[in-house]
């Protein structure tokens, strides 16, 4: 009786030792029977039911199917490097599947990345999970080489290229082609974007877009106005950023003209850097004197990728975009040395009478590319004008929908003068609050712009403190007053 037993747990081990190797090799034989008809391409020779009945039988044993995403993606004859869709893979494989990946390749930067950034990635073999609604779906990174013959023109023998694969169960098909790789696309783009090295671009002499690293600290909580003031532009920046879909709701293309005037020195320029580095967007800066028609500004434009601020720096001066271009020139001649006319000066006078004579860009060819179908061309962009002049420019030009949003920069008031007197000194109205009131009171009958306000407390000398920045402040506020009261006086 006993032997009878062990005999027939013997069996019993044996029979299921059978069904694991069964298992383990059917899905796999299967498979490589497969791969193998596939590859010999004797499809035709065995006639199409054999080759359904091999697939169905296949896909019953092993459901796990696979997506592969190559690093050379093969298009007709030609190979294009570094594909677009395995580098949004890579950025997202990296972001939000790299902390459970036991060993990672670190590389320095490549391409469009900031170039003190590390780039993490999985190395060879390795593989990770990733949830999606619910379901898991696995990632790992391979090599294999690449062959002259397949690739004709990128790589050669000996040459590797490096892929993922994406397994998934076939019950999760649709999930996965339908929502989840477009979901990975997505945010391994906004992943891309925000690790790459952002550009600062500007035309050439020969009218093609030229480009810097785009590396400037000014940030919002640096920038010296009223915080009621700038908290509005920072929410009006934010729900731009985040209105993809309100602006497709409502038809509109997705941009937003900016228009920002007031004297010279009170940070017009300063704050487009602060909304650059706010949005994390890459800055285009046109001299419309320097582009020689109206077609070249529409090719510039259309040029533009997304995720930009166009900037048209002093527009008032650029053209003749009101018809008065004859009249400006000579105010600007009779003011020159002015402060206030600086850029009728320094602009209108040399830059625009010397290249006025080769740029034919009209005013109708700049409202068509502010608002016209070239606007459309790319989507998430900020044009940006500024001018110390506003009652000069056309209104055509700022009306709503070419310049939604006007915003005044204007003379140092108290509150923008407590964030500057923190900022270069690091004191407050506790510490200095003598200096602090006689300040405010200053202000409020005196027009000093933040740049001059800066320039008063910035050090000058080793024996310089904030006590004699405050003083000279207070001192030049005074002189400007006895300047102002002796004027009207006069
Ligand atoms: N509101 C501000 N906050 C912080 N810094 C400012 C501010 N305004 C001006 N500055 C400083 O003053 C300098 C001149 O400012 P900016 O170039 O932005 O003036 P602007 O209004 O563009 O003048 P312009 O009309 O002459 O072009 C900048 O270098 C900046 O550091
Ligand atoms: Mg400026």
């Amino acid at each position: 009786m006993e032997s009878a037993m062990k005999d027939f747990r013997k069996a019993l081990v044996w029979d299921h030792l059978t069904s694991a190797v069964l298992v383990i090799l059917i899905p796999g034989l299967c498979s490589v029977l497969w791969q193998q008809l596939q590859r010999l391409q004797v499809q035709r020779t065995l006639g199409r039911s054999l080759i359904r009945r091999v697939r169905r039988l296949a896909a019953f044993v092993d459901p796990d199917l696979s997506v592969t995403i190559a690093e050379h993606e093969s298009t007709g004859r030609m190979m294009r490097p570094g594909d677009v869709y395995y580098e949004e893979a890579k950025a997202y494989i990296s972001d939000s599947c790299s902390r459970t990946a036991r060993h990672l390749r670190a590389e320095g930067s490549r391409g469009d990345a900031a170039a003190d950034r590390l780039q993490l990635s999985m190395l060879d073999g390795e593989e990770v999970a990733d949830e999606f609604r619910g379901v898991t779906v696995f990632w790992s990174a391979h090599t294999r080489p690449t062959s002259r013959n397949n690739y004709p023109t990128y790589g050669g023998a000996g040459q590797q290229e490096r892929y993922f694969e994406l397994h998934y169960h076939r019950r999760h098909r649709e999930l996965v082609l339908g929502t989840y790789l477009y979901h990975v696309r997505q945010k391994g783009r906004d992943i891309m974007v925000k690790n790459r090295q952002r550009k600062l671009f500007s035309v050439d002499r020969h009218g093609r877009w030229i480009h810097l690293p785009f590396k400037h600290p000014m940030k919002f909580n640096k920038l010296a106005m009223d915080p009621a003031k700038k908290k509005e532009i920072m929410n009006d920046l934010d729900a731009f950023k985040n209105g993809k879909e309100r602006y497709e709701r409502v038809g509109k293309a997705w941009k937003r003209g900016y228009l920002l005037y007031g004297p010279p020195g009170t940070g017009k320029s300063t704050m487009i850097v602060a909304m650059a580095n706010h949005l994390e967007y890459d800055v285009y800066t046109i001299e419309l004197t320097s582009v020689k028609s109206n077609t070249d500004l529409q090719n510039l434009m259309i040029e533009i990728k997304s995720k930009a601020i166009i900037v048209i720096e002093d527009i008032d001066c650029s053209l003749d975009l009101t018809g008065a271009r004859g009249e400006k020139k000579k105010r600007a001649e009779d003011n020159a040395g002015n402060d206030d006319e600086k850029k009728g000066a320094s602009t209108a006078s040399n830059a625009a009478e010397a290249d006025t004579s080769r740029s034919k860009v009209t005013l109708s060819g700049l409202l068509n590319v502010v608002d016209g179908l070239p606007s459309a061309c790319s989507e998430e962009r900020i044009i940006v004008f500024t001018t110390n002049h506003l009652d000069k420019l056309d209104k055509a030009l700022i009306r709503r929908g070419r310049m939604d949003k006007h915003i005044e920069m204007s003379s140092c008031c108290f509150e923008a003068f407590k964030s500057l007197a923190a900022t270069h000194l690091g004191v407050d109205a506790e510490s200095h609050t003598k200096q602090f009131e006689t300040v405010q009171k200053l202000l409020v009958e005196v027009n000093m712009t933040p740049a001059d306000v800066i320039e008063n407390l910035t050090v000058k000398s080793l024996e310089d403190n904030p006590d004699s920045c405050l003083a000279a402040l207070v001192k030049a506020l005074e002189e400007a007053k006895e300047k102002a009261n002796r004027g009207s006086s006069a």
